[in-house]
């Protein structure tokens, strides 16, 4: 697995408005929207391009476009769903796929309620998006979600993680293509399996069900 944390002045002060627990929904949102898509910048940077040849209005010129087959942008439900627009504002081409997974918040062990993906994912170029990387359970089984389909190139697109997260993805995917983009990569996890600084529950955040 190849780690990415993003290094960023403007991507760090989004985070501090993100993780301020004043903040409301509707700017949580719009926060949410714009750090995906600042994150998307650095995990595009291997999407597969072909050459074209186009007329400029001056001359003929060799430029590139995104390949066949598109891109599978996969949020996880609920809290990726906050992370798609800002994703499909860089790729429109790109087709979505849907996985709904909650944690139990007892036992920290994901469930998966909801899927919605093509049948073979051979060939194509996965970006899984979900805010929160804590124990990992929740990643790793969309990972192993997307595997299962024959999907052997997955980006990974995060707000934040946890060291436990990042060590827990890394060994369930020794020797195979992902790549993970961090916002940032906090402390530590709490007794409750919250990441710490954190920013509480992000889909009840993005949604206000608290
Ligand atoms: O790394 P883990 O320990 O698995 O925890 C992270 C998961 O927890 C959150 O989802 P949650 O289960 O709260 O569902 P929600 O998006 O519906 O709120 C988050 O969006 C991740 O999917
Ligand atoms: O800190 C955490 C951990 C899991 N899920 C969240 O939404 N936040
Ligand atoms: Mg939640």
């Amino acid at each position: 697995m190849r780690l990415h944390v993003a290094n960023h002045p403007l991507i760090t002060h989004k985070l501090t408005v993100l993780r301020d627990k004043t903040t409301p929904s509707s700017v949580f949102r719009s926060l949410t929207e714009e750090l995906v898509t600042l994150l998307a910048y650095e995990a595009t940077r291997e999407v597969r391009v072909e050459p074209v040849t186009i007329e400029t209005p001056v001359t003929t010129t060799v430029g590139v476009m995104l390949s066949q087959p598109r891109p599978l942008v996969v949020p996880i439900l609920r809290a990726g769903l906050g992370m798609l627009e800002g994703m499909v504002k860089l790729i429109p081409s790109a087709e979505v796929g849907f996985l709904g997974m909650v944690r139990d918040e007892e036992t920290l062990k994901p469930s998966t309620y909801a899927e919605r993906l093509p049948d073979d994912l051979s060939g194509r170029q996965c970006f899984v998006l979900d805010p929160m990387l804590a124990t990992g359970g929740s990643l790793i089984a969309a990972i192993e979600f997307l595997f299962k389909r024959g999907a052997t190139d997955i980006t990974c697109i995060c707000l934040l993680g946890s060291p436990e997260g990042v060590a827990a993805v890394e060994a369930a995917t020794v020797d195979a293509n992902v790549m993970l983009v961090l916002g940032a990569l906090d402390e530590r996890l709490n007794e409750s399996g919250y990441i710490v600084p954190g920013l509480g529950d992000a889909g009840d955040r993005l949604y206000g069900t608290v």
